[in-house]
């Protein structure tokens, strides 16, 4: 695996539709054999960026390069493949006729058992396409982008409509996959899923690129968060009084019904004082959501910027 060649080359891509740019002068690059996720809310410019690194839509402004060729190029080669949300299945043909019928739109692709088993499909491969459910759709359309044998993966939110046992099988599926040298670029909403299965993460919000690095990287310096059943009330002490002791501005909270969460970077300090004087019960201390994170260092860049 040369981890110096780039699989991916963004330099200061825009995209814009109408009055609304969807992706603001994005740079990034991902080396061969990386596994890297762009996470970001509802509306951060995730697939209109993958869309462009496809070449189904051309940018505005900046430049475009994967696996050495412009987009579309390395697209037709078949040396990538997508999982995309959107892609249209054939519900009348069973899982396994779809990988055939697929297979012989192309001159060269790997063996339609060997990809099923991949995928871990075989288990399932008479069934309809109709009959399937989300997880398993998801897992055909993986297949299907295995395939051609690509040496990019590109995954639009690939585990969505999965329960958790489903996105551990897929993802173990994946990263077999990252293991022969495949570069993976996948889009999720949620930090656990980038922070447990990729490499390096870019945050992007409003189009932009907020943060770059590891979800430890992010995560640090923002905090942790206590969080359990409050009893201050009866103790005579109210949340706002505990957040003077820590601190002030470092620290915040909120209900969640009878359950408090403090968020603040003196966690263990805080869940031992509260424990102590028995203010809380059923604690938990855990990391920060992605919506957290990413309110935080928007908010950061903002006073950057000021
Ligand atoms: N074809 C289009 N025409 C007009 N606006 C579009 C088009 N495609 C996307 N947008 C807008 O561009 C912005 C970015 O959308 P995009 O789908 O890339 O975000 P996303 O991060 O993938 O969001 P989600 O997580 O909801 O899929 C949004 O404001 C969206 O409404």
């Amino acid at each position: 695996m040369n981890t110096e060649q780039k699989a991916v080359s963004i330099e200061a891509v825009t995209k814009r539709f109408g009055s609304l740019t969807a992706v603001d002068d994005v740079s990034f690059t991902v080396p061969v054999g990386e596994v890297m996720a762009l996470l970001g809310p509802n509306g951060a410019g995730k697939t209109t960026l993958l869309d462009m690194i496809l070449g189904f839509t051309k940018q505005n402004a900046g430049r475009i390069e994967v696996l050495g060729s412009q987009p579309t190029a390395a697209t037709t080669g078949g040396r990538v493949g997508a999982v995309l949300q959107t892609r249209g299945l054939l519900d009348d043909l069973s899982v396994r006729e779809t990988l055939q019928m697929v297979a012989a739109c192309h001159y060269r692709h790997l063996p339609v058992e060997d990809v099923m088993a991949r995928a871990g499909i075989d288990t399932f491969g008479g069934q309809k396409v109709k009959k399937c459910s989300g997880g398993q759709v998801q897992r055909l359309r993986f297949a299907l982008a295995l395939l051609t044998d690509p040496q990019l993966l590109i995954l639009d939110e690939p585990t969505a409509g999965m329960d958790a046992s489903a996105r551990r099988d897929f993802w173990n599926s994946m990263h077999a996959e990252a293991e022969r040298g495949r570069t993976i670029v996948f889009a999720t909403h949620y930090l656990q899923e980038a922070d447990d299965y990729a490499d390096r993460v870019v945050l992007l919000g409003k189009g932009r690129v907020v943060a770059d690095g590891s979800v430890a990287d992010m995560t640090n310096g923002h905090g942790k968060t206590v969080e359990g059943i409050w009893h201050g009330r009866t103790e005579g002490l109210e949340p706002e009084e505990v957040c003077r002791r820590f601190g002030g501005d470092n620290i915040r909270f909120e209900y969640e019904g009878a359950r408090i969460a403090f968020t603040t970077s003196n966690s263990d300090a805080l869940a031992l004082f509260l424990l102590e004087r028995s203010l809380i019960s059923d604690v938990r201390v855990t990391r920060p959501s992605m919506e957290n994170v990413f309110f935080e260092l928007t908010d950061d860049q903002a006073r950057s910027e000021r």
